[in-house]
């Protein structure tokens, strides 16, 4: 791109992310930082993840997606401590293929979802970069005080429950990299969609808050993330894959499959799922996932919590081995 073409870093803020500002506390942004009142009676919850391209989404991702994605992926991590979204502070490194109509489908996608999650923006930071896009968002959420659990309060004999499906993020991923898996086109789309755009669960952020002893978003695969929260507990988790639930598409997937217990270890630790993993007292099983599917999602028991440590997957009571829990950075 022509230098001449190229948005300027006070063009962009001006003209794409003033109209997207959450004010007064944005100060226009034109300042050098948001300024929020303490609001009483509740902690203030703060998450931060970043998406690159060729690591998190695809090249040819459109923009839109992109930057509702970068937002679901921390509001996932905010459901996941109970929290009420309220806003976030965005840092973008375009690269060289930004050009207006990529910021613009990126700032029309943040619109979309800050009216859909009820969200604003209060700041960030804008760079270039000769490297691949790179965009990060730190979101900021309230929660009563004392009520957001942490992944360290479970205890032995909890019982463990994840909301939606697991597997389509990994499946998805594969769809979209036009890989035909044996599956129809419509069932590859509806997994790529699922891919492009996770949906966080803040539905569930207050059955969280009265029921889960602990819980974590599951991001980099259900595995992992249950030996995430047996970790911190002092815990050894155990999960029945047989037990994961699924969607229609990843189920069809699975049964193609010569080894289906190995097929259901890829899916639980292929990860982009963005699911709600809480671990509940065995008496709360049945009024938690009560009150997930009173707010629209489905519940589904995976395993449990017991003395000892690490994380064991099991397919019809027999033990899986694992060559990996889940997605890792280097
Ligand atoms: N660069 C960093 N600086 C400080 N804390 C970090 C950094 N990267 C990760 N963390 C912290 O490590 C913990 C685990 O991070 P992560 O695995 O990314 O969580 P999640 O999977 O929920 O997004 C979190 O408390 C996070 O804030
Ligand atoms: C192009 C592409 N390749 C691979 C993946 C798979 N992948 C990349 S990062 C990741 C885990 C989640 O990202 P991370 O940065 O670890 O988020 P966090 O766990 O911190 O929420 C997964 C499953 C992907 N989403 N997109
Ligand atoms: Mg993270
Ligand atoms: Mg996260
Ligand atoms: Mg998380």
């Amino acid at each position: 791109m022509p230098d001449a073409e190229r948005p300027g870093e006070f063009e962009t803020i001006e003209r794409l992310f003033r109209p997207l500002a959450l004010e007064p506390y944005a100060r226009g942004l034109l300042d050098d930082a948001a300024v929020l009142p303490a609001r009483p009676g509740h902690d203030l919850i703060l998450t931060k993840d970043t998406v690159v391209e060729g690591v998190h989404f695809l090249g040819d991702d459109p923009l839109d997606l992109v930057a509702r994605k970068l937002l679901r992926v921390n509001l996932s991590d905010l459901a996941a401590k109970g929290a009420q979204p309220f806003g976030y502070l965005l840092s973008c490194a375009w690269s060289p293929r930004c050009g207006w109509s990529e910021r613009e489908a990126f700032a029309r996608g943040l619109a979309e979802d800050q009216r859909r999650f009820g969200v604003g923006l209060l700041g960030g930071d804008t760079v270039s970069t000769p490297g691949p896009l790179t965009l990060s968002a730190t979101l900021i959420g309230y929660a009563p005080e004392g009520s957001a659990p942490s992944r360290a309060g479970a205890r032995a004999g909890d019982l463990l429950v994840v909301s939606g499906t697991i597997g389509d993020g990994g499946l998805g991923l594969r769809a979209a990299r036009s890989e035909e898996m044996g599956l129809s086109r419509a069932e590859r789309d509806a997994l790529a969609h699922r891919y492009r755009l996770p949906q966080p669960r803040l539905e569930l952020a207050e059955a969280v808050r009265v029921f889960a002893h602990a819980s974590a978003d599951v991001s980099d695969g259900l595995v992992a993330d249950a030996g995430r929260i047996s970790a911190a507990s002092g815990l050894r988790a155990v999960i029945d894959l047989d037990a994961m639930p699924l969607s229609a598409q990843a189920r069809v997937w699975l049964y193609a499959q010569a080894d289906p217990a190995g097929a259901a270890a890829t899916l639980a630790t292929a990860g982009d799922d963005y699911e709600i993993l809480a671990a509940l007292a065995p008496a709360d099983l049945k009024p938690y996932c009560e009150a997930c599917k009173a707010a629209g999602v489905p519940a589904a028991l995976v395993g449990r919590l017991e003395a000892g440590e690490g994380v064991e997957a099991r397919w019809r009571d027999q033990s899986v081995s694992l060559s990996r829990r889940g997605w890792t950075h280097g």
